[in-house]
């Protein structure tokens, strides 16, 4: 089964289009669980990897049933070395165990023979190690800039393994404009001439639901360009990041969906990881996070059937 359908077989299971960022920051990560092992900073690099584990273990338990995928980005566990990166490689297999979709947030590329290493590393079972018993993201995302022969062995992965790929095309930060809404000489912009890319590197990988393992990042600050972008890559799942605490709501993310209400997971990183720390009195963070992701998975749900489009494929 391709990756889209993987997808699309555990949205329409929890009736959920959500994907929870696994950002773990340390100072806000609930005190309780770093209270024993530094508080403001971790004592040791392993102290960190523990409470990081914890603390993603309680979020996915909570989270499990009404999320689809998560997505934990690297930089956040880089940053304490290599028990941080063993942090993120255990989270990714618990996450796996919890029925979760694991989108790993690497953000990779490079020239085409160490684009294929990064392939292996993330989306192949082809470690030079013989030990290596990773299990591996089902996605990762990536990035477009060297152009086709970087991207080649990422979807021959794909196509192997039952991977997906997400790759940059509009980006929520707030200088995105500067380089992906530069207009070419055909009066495209970049972020729509590498839509219509995507589209193509996807092409031939279509699964039963028309959709291939090759989707975009599309931000949800970026909702006049959403609806272009959808038609530009009809066959590319959306990855919706920028909701929440980047200020994108359900009105922007909704322009990234087809008409039968699929083709987009929505994202959202702090909001639901913190969501505890709305809560003066309490620190269940894991009550918090299922309630966040309850919320938004209603919220997206109720502005989809309420869509025009929708309507017209229910009359049909
Ligand atoms: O690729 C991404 O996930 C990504 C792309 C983008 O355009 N904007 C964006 O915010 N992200 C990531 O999505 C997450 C958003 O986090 P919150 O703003 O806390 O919901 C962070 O991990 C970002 O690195």
């Amino acid at each position: 089964m391709n990756f889209a359908d993987r997808i699309i077989e555990e949205v329409l299971v929890k009736k959920s289009h959500v994907c929870v960022g696994l950002d773990p920051r340390w100072q806000r990560i609930p005190r309780s669980l770093r209270k024993n092992y530094g508080g403001s900073r971790p004592d040791t690099a392993e102290a960190a990897r523990q409470v990081i584990e914890a603390f993603n273990e309680g979020l996915l338990e909570a989270v499990k049933d009404t999320a689809v995928a998560v997505k934990p980005q690297i930089a956040f566990y880089e940053i304490y070395g290599e028990k941080g990166i063993e942090a993120f490689w255990n989270t990714v297999k618990i996450a796996q165990n919890k029925g979760l979709l694991v989108i790993g947030d690497v953000k990779r590329n490079d020239i085409g023979s160490t684009a294929a290493a990064y392939s292996r590393a993330y989306l192949e079972n082809s470690s030079p190690v013989r030990d290596n018993d990773r299990v591996l993201p089902d996605a990762i995302t990536i990035n477009p800039y060297f152009g086709s022969d970087g991207i080649e062995p990422f979807l021959q992965s794909c196509e192997k393994n039952d991977r997906g790929v997400f790759i940059l095309v509009r980006t929520s930060n707030p200088s995105a404009a500067e380089v992906q809404d530069q207009k070419l000489v055909d009066g495209a912009t970049v972020g729509e001439k590498i839509a219509g890319m995507v589209a193509e590197w996807g092409d031939s990988l279509k699964g039963e639901n028309g959709y291939s393992p090759v989707g975009a990042v599309v931000g949800a600050s970026c909702r006049e360009e959403a609806a272009e972008l959808r038609a530009r890559m009809s066959s590319s799942y959306f990855l919706v990041p920028g909701y929440g605490a980047q200020g994108g709501g359900v009105e922007d993310v909704i322009p990234c969906f087809d008409y039968e209400g699929l083709g987009a997971l929505v994202n959202s990183s702090r909001g639901i990881d913190y969501a505890y720390e709305k809560d003066e009195y309490s620190d269940d963070y894991r009550r918090a996070a299922k309630k966040a992701v309850q919320d938004m998975s209603e919220k997206i749900n109720s502005a989809l059937a309420e869509d025009p489009g929708l309507a017209w494929e229910e009359a049909e």
